[in-house]
C-alpha cells in the first residue's frame, strides 16, 4: 500500500526536515546540527509514508469515547474481556476502534479491540486488504487515517491525545512495511539522534558520539549487520532485507515498550529471517510487548506468539494461539471467515 508516486512524497516530506549533507557524513568525534528537533527525524519516517498531502494532520482524538461504547457484537470481544485481568496493566488497550482515511472519509476500521499485557508477543493475520497496516498506523499516529470512535490507551495515557512523536518518545517504536530512505543523513547520526531525544524525554543523559558509538557497535551484533552501514545515508541503496534489518537495530537502539512490526518478515531470506527473528526475541522483556503483522506462519515459527489475532473487514474477528496460524497455513481464510 505504497501508493503511487511515493518516493517523491517521501522526497518532499523529508527535504522539510532534513538538510542535505553536502560533504561525507563526519567521524564521531562531531556533533551534527540540524534545525530540527531530533525527535522529528523519527516522525519524518510518518511523513514519508503518508500517501497524503502533506498537510500535518494526525489521529489526535480529543474526545474520549465512553467505556460504555464498546461493542460486544464480534466474536474476539469475549477473549479480550476474559483477559482482563485487574491483577495487571495492559500495556495497550484498545477498544471499539474506528477510523477513517482523512481525505476520503471511507471507513477502515470498524471497531478493533485488541488488549496487550507487558511481555506478550501479538501476531495480526488476515486477508489483504483487512485493515492490519491502517490498524498499526493508526496506533503511531499516521496523519492518513483520522479516528473516529473508540480508545486507544498506551502505558495508562490516552494515545488519541498525544502528537505521533509524542508516541514514539512514550515508547512506541513502528518498524514499517516500506522503510524510507532519508537522503544526507548517516544512519549513526540518525540513531544518535533519536537516541538523545528519548534520553531527554525520559530525562536521562544523553550519550556523546563516542560513547553512542560503542552502544551502537553493541546492538549491530545483535541484528548481525557490517558496521558499513553506519556511514550510509539511511536506507539509501539498502536492499530490501538490508531495510528490515536496519529497521530492527533501529529498534534494538532505541528500544520501545511496544514494538509494531509490519510484515517485517517480507523479503527476507532464510538466514535473514532467523537473525531479524533472534533480534526480535533477544529485546524482549517482562516490560517489552511486540505487536507483528505477518502473513506467514514461517515468522510466528521463530518469534512465538502469546496470541493471533485475525483481522477481516476492519475488525478482529478471531482470536486465538497457534493452532489459528496453522490452520490458516493449512486451509486459508476460508475456515476462519465468518
Ligand atoms: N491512505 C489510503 N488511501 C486509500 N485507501 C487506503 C488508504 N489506506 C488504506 N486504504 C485501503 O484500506 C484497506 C486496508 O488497507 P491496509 O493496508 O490496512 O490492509 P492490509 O490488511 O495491511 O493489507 P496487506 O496485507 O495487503 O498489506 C485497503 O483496501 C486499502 O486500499
Amino acid at each position: 500500500m505504497a501508493g503511487v508516486n511515493l518516493q517523491l512524497r517521501q522526497a518532499y516530506s523529508i527535504a522539510q526536515f532534513v538538510p542535505t549533507l553536502s560533504s561525507p557524513p563526519p567521524p564521531p568525534t562531531q556533533r551534527v546540527r540540524f534545525g530540527i528537533s531530533p525527535s522529528r527525524v523519527i516522525f519524518c519516517n510518518l511523513r514519508a509514508n503518508s500517501a497524503a498531502a502533506p498537510t500535518l494532520r494526525t489521529t489526535r482524538r480529543s474526545e474520549t469515547i465512553a467505556a460504555s461504547s464498546v461493542s460486544s457484537s464480534v466474536d474476539s470481544n469475549s477473549l479480550v474481556e476474559d483477559r482482563d485481568d485487574v491483577s495487571r496493566i495492559p500495556l495497550l488497550e484498545v477498544r471499539d476502534l474506528r477510523a477513517v482515511i482523512t481525505e476520503s472519509r471511507q471507513e477502515i476500521l470498524k471497531g478493533v479491540n485488541l488488549v496487550v499485557y507487558e511481555g506478550e508477543v501479538h501476531a495480526v493475520m488476515g486477508k489483504n486488504g483487512s485493515g492490519k497496516s491502517t490498524f498499526s498506523k493508526v496506533l503511531v499516529g499516521h496523519p492518513d487515517y483520522e479516528v473516529t470512535g473508540g480508545s486507544i490507551v498506551f502505558k495508562g495515557q490516552n494515545l488519541l491525545d498525544m502528537e505521533p512523536e509524542e508516541r514514539s518518545l512514550a515508547g512506541l517504536f513502528m518498524s514499517f512495511q516500506s522503510p524510507v530512505e532519508i537522503p544526507g543523513v548517516s544512519n549513526m547520526d540518525f540513531l544518535n539522534m533519536a537516541f538523545n531525544a528519548r534520553k531527554r524525554k525520559l530525562g536521562q543523559p544523553e550519550l556523546d558520539p563516542i560513547q553512542f558509538y560503542s552502544h551502537l557497535v553493541s546492538k549491530l551484533e545483535v541484528v548481525n549487520m557490517k558496521t558499513d552501514f553506519l556511514n550510509r545515508n539511511v536506507n539509501e541503496g539498502f536492499s530490501g532485507g538490508e531495510r528490515k534489518r536496519n529497521e530492527i537495530l533501529q529498534l534494538a537502539v532505541l528500544g520501545a515498550e511496544l514494538a509494531i512490526l509490519d510484515e517485517i518478515d517480507s523479503g527476507l531470506d532464510v538466514d535473514a529471517l532467523q537473525d531479524v527473528a533472534k533480534a526480535v526475541n533477544g529485546l524482549l522483556t517482562p516490560k517489552n510487548s511486540v505487536l507483528m503483522i505477518t502473513h506467514y506462519q514461517r515468522l510466528l515459527d521463530y518469534i512465538k506468539p502469546t496470541l493471533i489475532h485475525i483481522m477481516e473487514n476492519g475488525r478482529i474477528i478471531k482470536t486465538g494461539d497457534n493452532s489459528l496460524a496453522k490452520l490458516l497455513e493449512k486451509e486459508g481464510y476460508k475456515a476462519i471467515s465468518g
